[in-house]
């Protein structure tokens, strides 16, 4: 039989070949849905939430629920980056996949995420810079985390960069720079350098070198939660710490914790981040203790606490470690405020509230972010003498599957 000749294909072959592959796969992926906005028409219909009320009924508890705007709420965002057929992907990914949806003009996000992502896209289309490939752990930009500062509606942006530093990074960061910042759009831009290896999940590098600042002023993003009550506070965001990414809703879950603190309390908080709800208790407290594990966050509560009143501040410290590590201080509070990642509570922390007694009576304000884990907390107090005194459930982002549960538990 006569020998087939291979067929060879030339580079630009090559090229148009994976071009047209990218496009295919991008179409398919289009007619999915944005996996935040599954259940926007009924966000109270969520699994999460149905789930959460089920849980409070069979406890002989109500849980009254809160949804606030369905649009335009999200002012902070983390956005995965990955090579498109024209240019930059940026979006989330699909539940259980590596596929990217675009959120280019998602309802969710406030106008100024939208305008930043646009700017970001057009220039992105040029081809000039290359979206990271989780395949072969190529390319330059992995992510971009977009964070408004709601009163001036600019956004501080960081590029997360695939390398170790701006030398590494080269002509093509120097090249989106110029071109980035020609737009008046930006409170900030930074460089988050992360050369780590294709397969770790994690977004960001949170070590001090891997952060850069290259545009923008040295006074850190603030933000005012205007509807709380007290003392008005300026928290500070710099995009190393956490912050809610629907803080206009998450108001409303730190006012309720101003109401559960009676006065002169001693308040200890964990899991506090940049002391989003202990700060606003500096007028109801007569020692508030917040810890955190990220180190960046110190500062942060710091130069918040520094424009509050004179005679508040000595009643207001701050100590970084993780949670484990401050549960010495769990028995000597009225008032234990924690608010952790979705993971729920550590075990030493879960511990030590199960067998808190120095304090006659004893307060514990549970904010959760993942219910499940709450679920299971909240059981475990329970058998531990805790009784569930108030709940109310907060529809942080609506239309995803998701519930953040506000739980205030007493124990005599
Ligand atoms: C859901 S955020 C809440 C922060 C704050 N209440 C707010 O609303 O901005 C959880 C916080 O827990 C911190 N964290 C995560 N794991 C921790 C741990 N094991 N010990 C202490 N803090 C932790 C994170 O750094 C983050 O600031």
């Amino acid at each position: 039989m006569p020998k087939r000749k291979r067929e060879t294909k030339t580079p630009t072959q090559l090229r148009n070949a994976r071009k047209r592959k990218a496009k295919k796969r991008e179409k398919a992926t289009a007619r999915l849905q944005d996996p935040s906005l599954v259940y926007i028409d009924d966000p109270l219909s969520a699994p999460t939430v149905l789930q959460a009320k089920h849980f409070f009924k069979e406890l002989g508890q109500r849980l009254p629920l809160q949804l606030k705007a369905k649009e335009g709420w999200r002012s902070s965002a983390k956005l995965a980056v990955r090579r498109g057929a024209d240019g930059l992907k940026i979006g989330l990914f699909l539940p259980k996949s590596h596929e990217i949806i675009s959120v280019l003009g998602c309802s969710a996000h406030h106008p100024a995420i939208n305008q930043a992502l646009e700017a970001i896209t057009v220039i992105g289309a040029s081809g000039k810079i290359k979206g990271y490939d989780e395949l072969d752990g190529t390319g330059d930009l992995r992510y971009v985390k977009l964070d408004v500062e709601r009163s001036t509606e600019l956004v501080q942006v960081t590029l997360v960069w695939n390398a170790s530093s701006q030398e590494e990074a080269g002509s093509s960061l120097s090249w989106l720079l110029k071109k980035l910042k020609r737009h008046e759009l930006w409170h900030s831009i930074w460089l988050n350098f992360n050369a780590a290896d294709k397969h770790t999940s994690r977004i960001l590098a949170y070590e001090k070198e891997a952060w850069l600042q290259v545009h923008g002023p040295k006074r850190f993003l603030r933000e005012a939660l205007h509807s709380v009550e007290g003392e008005a506070v300026e928290l500070c965001f710099p995009p190393f710490v956490f912050r809610q990414a629907n803080l206009c809703a998450f108001e409303d879950i730190v006012s309720l914790a101003r109401h559960f603190v009676p006065a002169q309390s001693v308040v200890v908080e964990l899991y506090g981040g940049v002391g989003t709800i202990g700060l606003h208790l500096a007028d109801r407290v007569s020692s508030l203790v917040c810890s955190d594990e990220n180190p960046h966050n110190r500062l942060c509560f710091k130069r918040s606490a520094k424009a509050l009143p004179e005679e508040l501040r000595p009643h207001l410290s701050y100590v970084q470690g993780d949670a484990a590590s401050q549960v010495k201080s769990v028995p000597t509070a009225d008032v234990v405020i924690v608010d952790p990642p979705r993971k729920g509570l550590d075990e030493a922390v879960l511990q030590a509230l199960c067998r808190s007694r120095k304090k006659k009576q004893q307060r514990l304000i549970y904010v959760s972010c993942g219910f499940p884990a709450f679920q299971r907390d909240c059981q475990k107090l329970i058998d531990a003498g805790w009784t569930v005194h108030h709940a109310e459930g907060f529809i942080l982002f609506p239309g995803a599957d998701h519930l953040e549960t506000f739980c205030v538990f007493d124990r005599a």
